[in-house]
C-alpha cells in the first residue's frame, strides 16, 4: 500500500476549556479520496486548519512527504501543493472567474503576474470543471454551487498534491455534485492527488470516498470503508441520524 503523503499524529487543539481535537491521528495517501465526517462541532474544520497551517496545534505533529511541517506557514504549504477550500467560500469577488485562477497561480509561483501560461492553464482547468461559460463572470455574482466549483478550480489551477475540501457539495445542485465527483475522482485517480473531504452530505461521501474517518467530540470515533463506517453502531448513534452536540468541555 502507498504510504501517507499527509499525516497528522496525536493532534490536540484547545480553545480555553474546549477540546476541539484530542489525540487525533489521520493520514491521506496519494490517489485516494478520504472522507471526514462527524456532527457539528466534531472538530473537522479545526483539523483542516491544522493541516493547512492556519492553526498551530497544542500537541502532535503534521508530516508531508515524510517532512515535519508542523511549524510551516500556510503559504509554504500552499506553494508546496497542499490546497484547501473553505466552508465559507473565499473567492476574490471583484475579479472574474478566470482571474481568480490566474492570480492564484501568479501568487503561488512567484512569476510575473498574468503570464500566458497561467491564463492558458486557467482556461484548461475551467473547461475540465465545466465552468468555461463563466470565465468572464465576476466571482462575487455567482450562486453558491457555481462559486464552490470555482473555488475548487482555483485550488487545481496549478497542480495540487493534497486537496483539503471543506463541504464542497454544500449548496450545490445534483448536476454540480455529479461534476464535482468526476473532477475529484480524476484528481485522485489520474493525477495521484491525496484528497481529504469534509462533507455533511453522507450519500455523496459514501459514494465518492474509498475510506471514511468519523470524528466525534474531537476524537476519531471510527475509520474504514464506507460500508464499515455506515454499519458501525457507534457512528450510527453519534452521527447518522442523530442530533448535533457540543464539543467536549472539561469545565476549565
Ligand atoms: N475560534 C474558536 N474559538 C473557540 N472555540 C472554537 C473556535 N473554533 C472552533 N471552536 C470550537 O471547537 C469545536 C470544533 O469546531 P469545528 O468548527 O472544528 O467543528 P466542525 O466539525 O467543523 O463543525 P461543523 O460541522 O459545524 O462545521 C466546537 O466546539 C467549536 O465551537
Amino acid at each position: 500500500m502507498t504510504s501517507a503523503l499527509l499525516h497528522a499524529g496525536g493532534i490536540g487543539v484547545r480553545f480555553g476549556g474546549v477540546h476541539a481535537l484530542r489525540d487525533v491521528t489521520i493520514s491521506v495517501r496519494p490517489g485516494e479520496v478520504c472522507g471526514l465526517i462527524g456532527p457539528n462541532g466534531a472538530g473537522k474544520t479545526t483539523l483542516f486548519d491544522v493541516l493547512s497551517g492556519i492553526r498551530r496545534p497544542d500537541g502532535g505533529s503534521v508530516t508531508f512527504a515524510g517532512e515535519d511541517i508542523t511549524r510551516r506557514s500556510p503559504v509554504w504549504r500552499a506553494r508546496h501543493g497542499i490546497r484547501r477550500t473553505f466552508q465559507r467560500q473565499q473567492l476574490f469577488g471583484q475579479l472574474t472567474v478566470a482571474d481568480n485562477l490566474v492570480v492564484a497561480q501568479d501568487w503561488r509561483s512567484g512569476l510575473r503576474p498574468g503570464t500566458r501560461r497561467h491564463r492558458e492553464r486557467a482556461d484548461a482547468v475551467l473547461r475540465e470543471c465545466g465552468l468555461d461559460a463563466l470565465t468572464g463572470s465576476y466571482a462575487g455574482a455567482l450562486p453558491v454551487g457555481q462559486a464552490r466549483m470555482v473555488e475548487l478550480a482555483r485550488a487545481l489551477a496549478d497542480p495540487p498534491r493534497v486537496l483539503l475540501l471543506d463541504e464542497p457539495a454544500s449548496g450545490t445542485t445534483a448536476e454540480e455534485r455529479r461534476r464535482l465527483a468526476v473532477v475529484v475522482r480524476h484528481m485522485a485517480e489520474e493525477e495521484n492527488c491525496a484528497v481529504l473531504l469534509v462533507e455533511h452530505n453522507v450519500g455523496f461521501v459514501m459514494e465518492l470516498c474509498s475510506r471514511v474517518v468519523v470524528l466525534d467530540l474531537g476524537r476519531v470515533l471510527a475509520e474504514g470503508t464506507a460500508a464499515e463506517v455506515r454499519s458501525d453502531p457507534a457512528v450510527r448513534e453519534a452521527y447518522l441520524g442523530a442530533a448535533p452536540r457540543a464539543a467536549e468541555c472539561d469545565g476549565g
